[in-house]
């Protein structure tokens, strides 16, 4: 059993992870752990995620439970997320990193971890999107340099602080390396007022925020006569969670590096 302690537990991921532990036969919750301070410490974490209580309550320490716990789910902010990295590197555990709108600073802190820490750090858990990445490495080399024009459309609920999403970043990143451009070169993430005609090898982004969407993705290869759209919908959160539990499982028997989502399902 994979000894997993949730952090962010009250959050919209955290609260997903809590239930996605308990339907799964390979692991186990250790740990649940809120911001410094927050009025939940002490809260039973199977009743803040409406599952019934489950006897393990929240700490707002990760050193209070460094004994109980293996691997680290973290579904938080990006400083968050380093300063967890700091405590796996310290207490030899492992970390599953979903955490998204790290600057290039905050990346290159993450990475820097590959030597100290078994993580795995992914923008998106599901099996599907994960899929999706492959198929557009496809159609990115057949369509690519043919005159089709490659935009990425997300959508997302109006709680999301980061943008373009984590998985639309990485989409975009997929499909210019397929091409042998650089998205820091070629990424528009903006057009406004009098910007011009498009350029041919553009890759466009485009964010939408509203309601409860809990994330949609559309990859757009246009061309004069006709356009092919490779689109992923996530209609429940725990197609993250399950992924990320099947990530912790994965990453227990895992060495020091850093890997992906990718590299759990076997599809690289
Ligand atoms: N990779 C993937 O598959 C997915 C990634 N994500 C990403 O996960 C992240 C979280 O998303 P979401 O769950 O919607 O966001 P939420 O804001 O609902 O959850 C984040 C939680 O982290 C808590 N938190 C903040 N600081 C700390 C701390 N120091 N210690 C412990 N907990 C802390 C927050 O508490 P408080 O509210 O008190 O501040 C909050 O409960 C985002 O970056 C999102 O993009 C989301 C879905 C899927
Ligand atoms: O914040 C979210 O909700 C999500 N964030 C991730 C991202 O930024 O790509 C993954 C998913 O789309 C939901």
């Amino acid at each position: 059993m994979t000894r997993i302690a949730i952090v962010g537990v009250a959050g919209r991921m955290g609260r997903t992870l809590v239930n996605a532990v308990q339907q799964d036969d390979g692991a186990t919750l250790a740990g649940g752990i809120v911001e410094p301070g927050s009025s939940l410490v002490g809260a039973d974490i199977g009743e803040l995620a409406g599952v019934g209580k489950l006897g393990v309550t929240a700490v707002d320490s990760l050193e209070a439970i460094a004994d109980d716990i293996e691997v680290l789910i973290d579904f938080t902010t990006p400083q968050v997320t380093l300063a967890n990295l700091a405590f796996c590197a310290e207490h030899g555990k492992r970390i599953v990193i979903g955490t998204t709108g790290l600057n290039d600073e905050e990346l290159a802190e993450l990475d820097a971890f590959r030597d100290r820490v078994p993580m795995v750090f992914a923008a998106n858990m599901s099996v599907g999107v994960n899929l999706t990445l492959k198929l557009l490495e496809t159609a990115a080399k057949a369509l690519g340099d043919e005159g089709y024009d490659i935009e990425v459309i997300e959508a997302h609920h109006r709680h999301k602080v980061d943008a373009p999403s984590g998985t639309a970043l990485k989409m975009g990143e997929v499909v210019a390396e397929s091409l042998g451009r650089s998205l820091k070169e070629h990424g528009v993430f903006e057009r406004v007022g009098q910007c011009g005609p498009r350029d041919p090898k553009e890759i466009g982004f485009a964010t939408v925020r509203a309601g409860d969407i809990v994330g949609e993705h559309t990859v757009m290869f246009a061309t004069e006569g006709e356009r092919i759209e490779i689109t992923h919908k996530a209609s429940s959160r725990m197609t993250f969670a399950k992924g990320a539990v099947r990530a912790a499982r994965w990453v227990a028997d895992q060495g020091i590096g850093r890997f992906s989502m990718q590299d759990v399902l076997g599809l690289d």
